[in-house]
């Protein structure tokens, strides 16, 4: 399947010289929304996911159907102040501002093989702060999937030598 036909481009938003890549026309349809989650099924069980691991919001979005299909958790990533319970945390930059990502301490199992799912990958900043939380918490990172890659920005530069999979590239 042509997955990019879905993506919808809007330029200059949020702010004037980004080029917004908005999911949520993959996310109406059923066939795109089910083929990109698949994919990323199809990764995950080449590199032994464990749990999934999804950056709020859209992290969440492609994240949680990966993880019903696999029949492994999901452990969410959450922007400060949000999750009930004691959190470790990291400080990061986005391609249009700076945040603090949290997550339980309990949420991932020492040795745990963890996937990072995300709808996008751009600078790099909101993934490399989820593999040291998870890092921080004693789970193994297995790799890293986007439905998007923003590959001018040079997220991979982030990522290293964990596996990587993206099915769109810009
Ligand atoms: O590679 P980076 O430069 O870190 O950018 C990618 C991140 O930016 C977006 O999330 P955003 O923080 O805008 O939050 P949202 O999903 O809640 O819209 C996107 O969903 C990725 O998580
Ligand atoms: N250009 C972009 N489009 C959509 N989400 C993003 N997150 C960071 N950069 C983005």
């Amino acid at each position: 399947m042509d997955l990019k036909q879905y993506v919808t481009t809007v330029e200059n938003w949020p702010k004037e010289g980004i080029s917004f890549k908005d999911i949520t026309t993959i996310m109406d349809n059923g066939p795109a929304f089910k083929y990109a989650a698949d994919e990323i099924v199809k990764f995950a069980k080449e590199v032994g996911a464990e749990i999934i691991v999804g950056p709020e919001a859209r992290g969440f979005i492609i994240g949680c159907p990966v993880a019903y299909a696999l029949e492994v958790g999901f452990a969410p990533v959450r922007k400060e102040g949000k999750l009930p319970r004691e959190v470790v945390r990291v400080e990061y930059g986005l391609e249009y501002g700076k945040d603090v990502l949290t997550m339980h301490k309990d949420a991932i199992k020492p040795g745990q093989k963890a996937l990072i799912v995300d709808d996008l990958l751009a600078t790099g900043g909101t993934v490399d702060a989820t593999i040291q939380l998870i890092e921080k918490l004693g789970g193994v990172v297995a790799g890293c999937a986007f439905i998007i890659e923003l590959k001018e920005l040079n997220g991979r530069g982030k990522i290293g030598e964990y596996p990587v999979k993206t099915l769109i590239e810009y």
